[in-house]
């Protein structure tokens, strides 16, 4: 049986088992054995596939950060890529006109953003249909998708598509759980909880535990809707946690009325990429998302320069980071740093190290010895 068959096969039992306190043991099993069967496909054994050489499309990147675009065929992302970066990207009104990734770069806020026009993809690509996996496989190593839905059915489609990126590891729009797993030699199970469990049952956790043969452990949860899935992510460990926007395409195709009601999706941007409609909100969000902190450097005894700033990422953003993004020998150099913005203690400015971590809009001026 292939890996595909077998996953089948343990959806099918999940479905025909009714959830009650008598079955989240087996229930549990189910989710676990799904999920170690996932694994293979994302990262089959013996290599030859997941994130290694041969699946994904290979494409240089640049930029700061990158945004792919996953959306089922003909829902206008290439139309949306091609007017956003300039690069042209066939657009045509049949299905499966994009056939491999195509890269633009676009610029915001003085940050090169490279986007990633991708093939689209169907239900059961995470299984192997299509290109499906390939195209999973480039979203995973984005610093932000954008799914692409004709406006005309979202909901729908946009839980299938969810689906597809969670059988390959990726969780949209979540944190990683606030759980801690560690292993043991001896000593048994012991789970413990920082706060009160509403989600997750005892017998479940005992049943994935025992499914990854995981005898002595101590399991610590520190999230009150923490789940069983949410446990078995930590486990498995190879999750990426992906900010993503709904870009509901084609408004233009629909009334004011039915507009009023889309608003209601969260992480959703309405627009019309053919009439270009509601693009400059797309584009904020955007930036929203991307999580990205320009730093503007300050030329001694000079005004700052707001033209060009250096863009870091959150999480990677002292002053470290600041002097390795301009040129490596800066840090042999380095003495101190000026800071006034946010991050800076007062208004006047304050004197920092290389530890500092910076915020969105500081200016900098860099001290050498
Ligand atoms: N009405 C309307 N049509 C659009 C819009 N955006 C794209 N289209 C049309 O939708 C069709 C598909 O557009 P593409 O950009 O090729 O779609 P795609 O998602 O890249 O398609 P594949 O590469 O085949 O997956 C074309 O006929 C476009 O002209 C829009 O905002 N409104
Ligand atoms: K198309
Ligand atoms: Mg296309």
């Amino acid at each position: 049986m292939t890996t595909a068959q077998r996953i089948k096969e343990v959806e099918e039992e999940m479905a025909k088992t009714q959830k009650n306190k008598a079955t989240n043991y087996h229930l549990g099993q189910l989710k676990a054995k799904l999920a170690k069967l996932r694994r293979e496909l994302i990262a089959p054994p013996g290599g030859g596939g997941g994130g290694g050489p041969g699946l994904g499309f290979d494409v240089a990147r640049t930029g700061i950060a990158s945004v792919g675009f996953v959306g089922f065929p003909s829902v206008g992302k290439s139309t949306l890529m091609s007017k956003l970066t300039g690069t042209h990207s066939e657009v045509a009104s049949y299905e499966f006109t994009t056939l491999t990734t195509v890269p633009g770069t676009l610029q915001h806020n003085g940050a090169r953003i490279q986007v990633l026009d991708l093939p689209g993809i169907i239900e059961g690509a995470k299984d192997g249909k299509g290109r499906g996996r390939q195209v999973i496989a480039v979203a995973r190593t984005c610093n932000l998708i954008f799914i692409v839905l004709d406006v005309l059915k979202p909901l729908n489609d946009l839980a299938i598509l969810t689906n597809e990126l969670e059988g390959f590891g990726i969780r949209l729009n979540k944190k990683a759980p606030a759980i801690t797993v560690k292993r043991k030699e001896t000593g048994g199970i012991a789970i413990s909880n920082t706060v009160p469990l509403t989600k997750i049952d005892p017998d479940e956790i005992r049943a994935v535990l025992s499914e990854y043969r995981m005898n002595s452990c101590a399991i610590s949860i520190h999230q009150p809707d923490a789940t069983i899935e949410d446990l078995i992510d930590v486990i498995e460990g190879n999750r990426v946690y992906v900010p993503a926007i709904f870009v509901l395409n084609k408004i233009d195709a629909i009334s004011i009325e039915e507009l009023d009601l889309l608003y209601k999706i969260p992480n959703s941007v309405p627009i019309s990429s053919q009439l270009w409609l509601n693009i400059d909100e797309l584009l904020e969000f955007m930036w929203e998302k991307l999580n990205l902190v320009r730093i503007y450097t300050k030329p001694r005894g000079q005004a700052p320069d707001y033209s060009s700033p250096v863009v870091l990422r959150r999480g990677r953003c002292t002053v470290e980071n600041f002097c390795n993004a301009i040129h490596k020998d800066i840090l042999k150099q380095f003495k101190n740093a000026m800071v006034w913005g946010v991050s800076a203690k007062h208004s006047r400015g304050q004197k920092v190290g290389l530890e500092h971590v910076l915020e969105d809009e500081d200016i900098i001026c860099i001290y050498k010895k």
